[in-house]
């Protein structure tokens, strides 16, 4: 497999508190890979180090094969990565088209992504096309962030933690979405520490634990194994 992204031996540290000891990680074209692991174990660091939004200390990140590690967030977003925060960034005050509209005119990288083809994916968003982001449910937030990132016109889709705080229902919803994003070609790494959606939908699969990787597998493998699961995970 060559790989879209690869993180060689990545250290990263908040400071003087390390988080990353040496991750490595191999991302192909069309894939969606998922890191899974605790609460602390690095799979937002993981993402704000791909992402040049926490500078690793030491390693790789080759995109394409060139090394990024150092580059601005911005700079790293021109070359096609698009990063979906676990916190949900919609612009409160401003309308769903609002922000949609904005994230439009501001996307730096062209591509086929327009208001309309998000609203194809993401029906629901054409519905409240006039309400205030602030008054959406955290599942409607957490899709119009995804859009937003899409205007962008990413090849690589980071998604932290998307499932987090969501009712199962809502879940299955963004679920068949982002499964959708997969078919039409994005690659995606999601993390998550809701093992269930992560396996679902990922091809292959990273147990990271105390900043390093634990496992890695095709996704079936956790999927179909309750027993290396529950030892990986304590599941
Ligand atoms: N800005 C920061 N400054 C200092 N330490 C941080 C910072 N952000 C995260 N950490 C620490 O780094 C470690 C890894 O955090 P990280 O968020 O990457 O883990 P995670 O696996 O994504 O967990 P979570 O699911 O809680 O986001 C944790 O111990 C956390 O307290």
């Amino acid at each position: 497999m060559s790989a879209l992204l690869e993180l060689q031996d990545v250290h990263t540290a908040y400071g003087l508190s390390r988080v990353l000891f040496g991750i490595s990680l191999q991302i192909g074209a069309g894939e969606c890979v998922c890191l899974l692991g605790r609460n602390g174990v690095g799979k937002t660091t993981t993402m704000r180090s791909i992402m040049g939004l926490t500078r690793p200390s030491a390693g790789r990140v080759l995109w394409k094969g060139r090394d990024i590690a150092g580059w601005m967030p911005h700079r790293i977003a021109r070359a096609g990565i698009g990063f979906v925060p676990e916190d949900r960034r919609v612009f409160a005050e401003l309308t769903v088209w609002e922000n949609l509209d904005v994230a439009e005119r501001a996307a730096q990288r062209r591509g086929p992504w327009t208001v309309a083809r998000v609203y194809e994916t993401f029906p629901a968003l054409r519905d409240l096309a006039g309400r205030q982001a602030g008054f959406l449910s955290g599942g409607e937030q957490q899709m119009l962030t995804i859009g937003r990132t899409l205007m962008c016109n990413p090849e690589l889709l980071l998604l932290d933690e998307p499932s987090e705080g969501l009712a199962p229902l809502v879940v299955d919803r963004l679920l068949e979405q982002v499964g959708a994003l997969k078919d039409q070609g994005l690659t995606i790494l999601l993390a998550e520490q809701g093992v269930d959606f992560s396996l679902r939908l990922a091809d292959r699969a990273y147990v990271l634990e105390k900043g390093t990787v634990r496992h890695s597998g095709p996704a079936a493998e956790l999927r179909d194994d309750a027993a290396l699961r529950h030892r990986l995970l304590a599941l």
